[in-house]
């Protein structure tokens, strides 16, 4: 199957920095490709590239055959490729319904309409009138992933959505997220939690440095090896996918999944 997002030598920087450095990556119809990598690896600077939010230095960024490398991010909603950003950036002074009705405008006709979004997010429906401020982190990411659907995207990049939030808040997401898929909907997301990573993915690509080190269906790959991908250590013999020579051992598989210790709040 030919790719809908096709990615060739892509750089990008912040300033003098390289963050993202010669990424070729094609996400075909259906998968769910998560990205994962240590901090600063280079993973929302290449998420928000893809969306259009960060310029790409050099390279291409092709949807469906055609080059958007240079098309503004608004155009990009519009042809299907939505990004639920790290952080949320949810309009907080504004309630539920406003942030998810002001996305309509600014997508593509579909099947995803405000009811369905509540009917994917029913935990919204009694806070519609509530700012979005005011909600839980659980809560706010519904909205962050819902206001994202209101654009009918094909496909949706989502940055840390457990970033923050509670086990039960996580699971909430994550079982909305099999809907959406459910839907048609492609997913790229960048995840720090490696067994959710390994239980959701359909294949995982290893970012170190700005570079793709690691990228293989996820039944191929196992804890240890994607640990060693992400740290950049010596890689374990036969490992699919390896761009890169490195592995590393079980116990850094603990580090990794705990990997962002400091941005855990209450949801
Ligand atoms: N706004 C910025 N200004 C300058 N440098 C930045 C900026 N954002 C990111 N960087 C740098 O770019 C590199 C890639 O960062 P990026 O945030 O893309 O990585 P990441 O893999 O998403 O990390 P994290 O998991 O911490 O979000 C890092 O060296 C980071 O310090």
């Amino acid at each position: 199957m030919s790719a809908l997002l096709s990615i060739e030598g892509l750089n990008a920087h912040h300033g003098q920095l390289p963050a993202v450095r010669n990424v070729s990556l094609q996400v075909r119809q259906g998968d769910i490709l998560a990205l994962v990598g240590a901090n600063g690896a280079g993973k929302t600077t290449l998420l928000r590239t893809l969306a259009g939010a960060h310029r790409a230095s050099s390279g291409t960024v092709r949807w469906d055959g055609v080059d958007i490398t240079r098309m503004p991010a608004q155009e990009r909603v519009a042809e299907g490729l939505a990004l639920v950003p790290e952080g949320r950036r949810l309009f907080a002074g504004m309630t539920v319904r406003e942030n998810l009705l002001v996305a309509r405008a600014a997508g593509r006709r579909g099947q995803w309409s405000f009811d369905t979004v509540l009917d994917a997010f029913p935990q919204l429906a009694p806070k519609l009138n509530a700012k979005a401020g005011e909600l839980s982190g659980g809560q706010q990411q519904a909205v962050a992933i819902g206001r994202a659907l209101m654009t009918n995207p094909r496909v949706l990049l989502l940055d840390e959505v457990s970033l923050g939030l509670s086990p039960l808040a996580v699971q909430g997401v994550y079982d909305a997220l099999r809907g959406v898929v459910g839907q048609g909907t492609t997913l790229v997301l960048v995840e720090q939690d490696l067994q959710r990573v390994q239980a959701v993915a359909s294949r995982i690509v290893c970012m170190l440095e700005g570079s793709v080190v690691a990228d293989a269906p996820a039944d191929q790959l196992t804890r240890a090896q994607i640990t060693a991908f992400y740290f950049g250590a010596q890689r374990p013999e036969g490992a699919p996918g390896s761009h890169t020579a490195g592995c590393a051992d079980g116990e850094a598989a603990n580090h990794a999944s705990h990997a962002h210790p400091a941005h855990k709040e209450a949801a």
